[in-house]
């Protein structure tokens, strides 16, 4: 497995690739748009930071790409969509350089209130000015914080150490949990009123872009500070340097930008700016902390198919894969099974999942069920990643539902599959700790082990069928590993399951049609 490395990650990190086994990393940093275009195709993985754009074009000339880890948390320079179609899993580091980052927001406040950048500049030119560069206390300042989540709370606690009145606007957060934290939660509008400073952690999306602009600056207080360190482009530029001219903005911080580097931006010609190089998450400690955990992250991805910190795909780790591996295999054969005996094109998916799984995330088993089911049936690889898009690019209905127990299983896993043909019922359970059987088709009750070369038999229950199809087969030098009988509930057919060494010739299925017993045949491969 080829891993590249294409942004600045902590030397530690790179050290866990060398050391991990069958891994090989190659680190290519600065790399212009073409040349990681033109190097991509031989990748099985991708760690990056926030300078590699990782678009559609670039997803469609990496056909081995299986990975693309973040070293960081912001995720706006991945085509996420791009990648989930095409089944490649996108992970972050959610935690590791949050508090490095509201540190950072926090020096920028007190930076722009006590003017240091500019005492520095005029003291290292030699000049001693005190008038033209007295600040401002943060002591019993409000200050508004747009967005209460992992930076956010951090931000407003260090601030609550300053002694600051911290107002909160996060519309995804229960106003009673920013309040049992000690904080007032306000509306967007009461923010813009009340705050002296207003500091943005919130994630750069549609619903975000622009958020704070002119008709914003206008609700607030004169002289209010403005800080971002989340990302360029949440405050509207062109807008923050007309509200800074006018006088209505005492000032910025600003550690991100719409475009990095942000070249002949106006807003770094005012004195009212202070600015940092996207310096948010860079401190040795969060460096580390990221390197580490995306190194981990995409070995562990690459080596056991432990997925954490995905955002589009559910986080599976080892640990719950020990737990649910067995269903995970066992979903996907129904899967594979459905797809085999379908008649027509699906239309809905129902599963039910029997027993106690309380407590356990259902998703990764339906998902696998749906990678069977697809698998089959599209030309594009369908893995954990996009089955569901692939599904939903269908119209495939996906419904899942948790049962009691069953009246004959412990654990049971019942889907329904609706076509444009009709239905077809199959379930399935773990005997043992990890042992898959089928045990229900239909009508029929059986207990059949899904591996190999199967066919897949109806016919009439009478004496001698069983020993015509034995001999059939026999005849044309095929050995029988396994066979299994099922019983329609209430009827007068059989179903039998042949397991055969190697796969049954087409002729040979013909000949099976033709006995007088036999209804049909189906071949079936797991
Ligand atoms: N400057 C840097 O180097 C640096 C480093 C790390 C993270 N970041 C950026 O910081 C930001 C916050 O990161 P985080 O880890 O705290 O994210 P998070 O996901 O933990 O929190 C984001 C919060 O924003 C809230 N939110 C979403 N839409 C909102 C809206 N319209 N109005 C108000 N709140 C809204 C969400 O409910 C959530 O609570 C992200 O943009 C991230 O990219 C920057
Ligand atoms: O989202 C993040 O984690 C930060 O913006 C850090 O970006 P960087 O890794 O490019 O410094």
């Amino acid at each position: 497995m080829k891993v590249l490395v294409s942004d600045n990650l902590g030397e530690v990190g790179i050290q866990m690739f060398r050391e991990a086994e069958g891994i090989e990393v190659d680190v290519k940093t600065g790399l212009a748009p073409e040349e990681l275009k033109a190097i991509i195709g031989q990748y099985d993985a991708l760690a990056i930071r926030s300078a590699t754009k990782v678009t559609e074009e670039l997803i469609a000339a990496a056909p081995k790409l299986k990975v693309v880890g973040r070293a960081g948390i912001g995720l706006d320079n991945v085509d996420i969509p791009a990648a989930t179609k095409r089944g490649i899993v996108v992970m972050n580091t959610p935690t590791g350089n949050v508090i490095t980052t509201a540190e950072h927001a926090i020096a920028m406040m007190l930076a722009l209130s006590r003017n240091i950048p500019a005492a520095t500049a005029s003291l290292k030119a030699q000049r001693w000015e005190k008038k033209s560069l007295q600040g401002r206390e943060l002591y019993q300042k409000t200050l508004g914080v747009v967005g209460y989540g992992k930076i956010g709370a951090i931000v407003a606690d260090r601030a609550r150490g300053l002694r600051m009145r911290v107002v909160i606007y996060d519309p995804f957060v229960p106003p009673e949990k920013i309040t049992a934290d000690g904080y007032e939660a306000v509306s967007l509008e009461d923010l813009y009123k009340q705050a002296d400073y207003i500091t943005v952690h919130v994630p750069k999306l549609k619903t975000t872009a622009n958020l704070i602009n002119k008709e914003a600056f206008a609700q607030m207080k004169p002289g209010v500070m403005i800080i971002n360190c989340a990302r360029g482009g949440i405050i509207n530029e062109a807008d923050l340097y007309d509200a800074i001219v006018a006088g209505k903005v005492g000032g910025a911080a600003l550690d991100v930008f719409e475009i990095e580097p942000p070249g002949d931006n106006p807003l770094l010609t005012l004195d009212q700016v202070i600015c940092t190089p996207h310096l948010g998450a860079s401190t040795a400690e969060a460096q580390t902390n990221v390197a580490v955990m995306v190194a981990r992250q995409i070995i562990d991805y690459l080596t056991s198919g432990t997925i954490v910190n995905a955002v589009n795909v559910p986080s599976v780790t080892g640990e719950l894969l020990e737990k649910i591996g067995p269903y995970i295999k066992l979903a996907e054969q129904l899967g594979l099974l459905q797809a085999q005996l379908i008649q027509g094109a699906p239309k809905e998916v129902v599963v039910e999942y029997f027993g106690d799984f309380r407590g356990i995330d259902l998703s990764p088993i339906t998902t696998a069920l749906l990678k069977g089911l697809l698998t089959p049936m599209v030309k594009e690889v369908v893995n954990f990643v996009n089955a569901h898009v692939l599904a939903n690019q269908r119209g495939i209905k996906v419904t899942e539902a948790t049962m009691a127990a069953h009246e004959e299983y412990t654990y049971l896993i019942n889907t329904k599959l609706v076509t444009t043909e009709g239905e077809s019922v199959v379930a399935g359970t773990i005997f043992g700790k990890q042992d898959t059987r089928i045990v229900r088709i239909n009508t029929f009750r059986l207990e059949m082990i899904p591996l190999g070369h199967m066919a897949l038999i109806h016919n009439q229950d009478v004496p001698g069928s069983i020993g015509e199809i034995g001999t059939t087969i026999g005849k044309h030098n095929i050995n029988i590993a396994r066979m299994q009988v099922g019983q329609e509930t209430g009827g007068d057919r059989n179903i039998i399951f042949l397991c055969t060494d190697t796969p049954i010739p087409q002729e040979v299925i013909e000949e099976l049609r033709g006995l007088r017993t036999v209804k049909t045949v189906t071949p079936l491969e797991f």
